[in-house]
């Protein structure tokens, strides 16, 4: 048995987990985890943060049993690390006795060095903040999440895991942007991929899930969080990914617009106006569903697209067509499809955008059955007729147990 904190920095928000691993097995299938404590600091940076910390160790205190909740004021990734780090000092469990081992990093992107999780030192802090530029929203806060956490539990090893990395398989042929080469390898341009510890943590599931081996299934996992991608995952490795060089490509998000074509940002620099930070300030945050629905929570655009509001309904009409064209471009990527994975925060709770992202695709086998999508469980779950021709699946992420185990494998606890 070990101990890990794992230390999941997102855009927005920072989840963590404490988590108990038994056994190190192969990669999603070795021992299950146990959670000892979890939570979540949201809405990081707009004055009105919110911490939720829970412990499921039994122990706990107050009225919600292992339960805390409050607001804080939270201006950065580094003050939401600290709230987190008094939140066990407060409720526990205690840091100190927990027995830990070591603390995992998500860590959005690796660029080329980076395949494969490391030991966190100065000089990979060096590395993340260099690539912080092909991840704004992203890096920055994973490095402030990693020097916080370095001081705060000085005396075990730190470990980075990448988003990047399950996308290392990808082929050439599917990472390669058609740029005049030279310009291309000179300035690193490439496609990278994120999402993949998340993509390779429901890969086994799904694949437990059709009682199939993962070797001999043809996937399509669609990450629809905050940030979304798609991924086809053949044999049980990354292909091709909807994300690319940076977060932005791919698929609409909360706050990013996924494709658009590189001749409107010449347009919007040139005629349009736009100094390249007002440029990178609309992709990052003012697109996506905050751009056209005026909400970047899928929550309140499927609420306000059924009390009538036009934007919300082109909004999640984008959003579903989108999945559409990279669900078909990579079933045939792959020449076959076993079946549909969908993950994340809107993936695993929004029935609704399951129902228009899918709607119309009988005649390829994916169907959708209404009563099965409708159900509210947090468990893995088909929701395809059992005879459909392609599964149709969804499955919770299990980001912060990959992170657990990748981190456990580095330090070979
Ligand atoms: N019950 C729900 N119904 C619909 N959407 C939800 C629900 N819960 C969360 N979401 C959506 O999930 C998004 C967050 O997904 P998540 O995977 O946590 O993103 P991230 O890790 O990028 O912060 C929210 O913006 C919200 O739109
Ligand atoms: C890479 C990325 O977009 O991550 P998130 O969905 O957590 O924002
Ligand atoms: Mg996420």
């Amino acid at each position: 048995m070990s101990v890990v904190l794992v230390v999941n920095s997102g855009s927005s928000s920072v989840k963590y987990e404490l988590v108990e691993v038994d056994g190190t097995g192969p990669d999603g299938e070795g021992g299950g985890g146990r959670s000892l404590a979890s939570g979540l600091v949201e809405r990081i940076g707009t004055g009105g943060g919110h911490l939720r910390h829970e412990r499921r160790d039994g122990e706990g205190d107050g009225d919600g049993g292992g339960r805390t909740e409050r607001d804080l004021d939270v201006p950065d990734h580094g003050a939401a690390l600290r709230a987190v780090v008094d939140a066990f000092a407060q409720h526990g469990p205690d840091l100190g006795e927990a027995g830990l081992v070591a603390v995992g990093h998500r860590v959005v992107h690796g660029g080329t060095r980076f395949s494969a999780p490391v030991l966190v030192d100065d000089d990979l802090e060096r590395a993340v903040e260099e690539l912080s530029d092909l991840a704004p929203l992203h890096n920055p806060a994973n490095l402030e999440g990693i020097r916080v956490a370095r001081r705060a539990v000085p005396d075990v090893p730190h470990v980075a895991v990448f988003d990047t990395a399950f996308h290392a398989t990808v082929p050439p042929e599917a990472y390669t942007y058609a740029l005049d080469r030279d310009v291309a390898r000179r300035n690193g341009v490439r496609r990278y991929g994120f999402h993949g510890t998340s993509v390779a943590s429901v890969v086994p599931r799904a694949a437990a899930l059709l009682g199939r081996p993962a070797e001999d299934l043809a996937m399509v996992v669609l990450h629809l969080g905050n940030g979304a991608s798609a991924t086809a995952v053949l044999g049980g490795r990354s292909v091709e990914t909807s994300m690319g060089l940076t977060p932005l490509e791919g698929l609409v998000m909360g706050t990013r617009p996924g494709d658009v074509d590189p001749g409107a940002l010449l347009h919007l620099l040139r005629a349009g106006g736009l100094s390249v930070d007002e440029l990178d300030h609309l992709l990052n945050r003012g697109s996506g569903l905050a751009g056209l629905a005026g909400a970047s929570d899928v929550r309140e655009v499927v609420r306000r697209a059924a009390d009538g509001d036009a934007d919300a309904e082109l909004a999640l009409d984008v959003v579903a067509h989108r999945v559409r064209h990279y669900l078909g471009a990579y079933a045939f990527a792959m020449g076959r499809l076993d079946a549909v994975v969908l993950t994340a925060g809107v993936g695993e709770n929004s029935a609704e955008v399951r129902r228009r992202a899918l709607a119309g695709l009988e005649g390829f086998g994916v169907v959708v059955d209404a009563g099965r999508n409708a159900e509210l469980s947090r468990e893995a779950r088909r929701i395809s007729p059992d005879d459909a021709p392609v599964a149709v699946l969804v499955v919770p992420t299990a980001e912060e147990l990959q992170i657990a185990r990748e981190t456990l494998a580095v330090v070979g606890a």
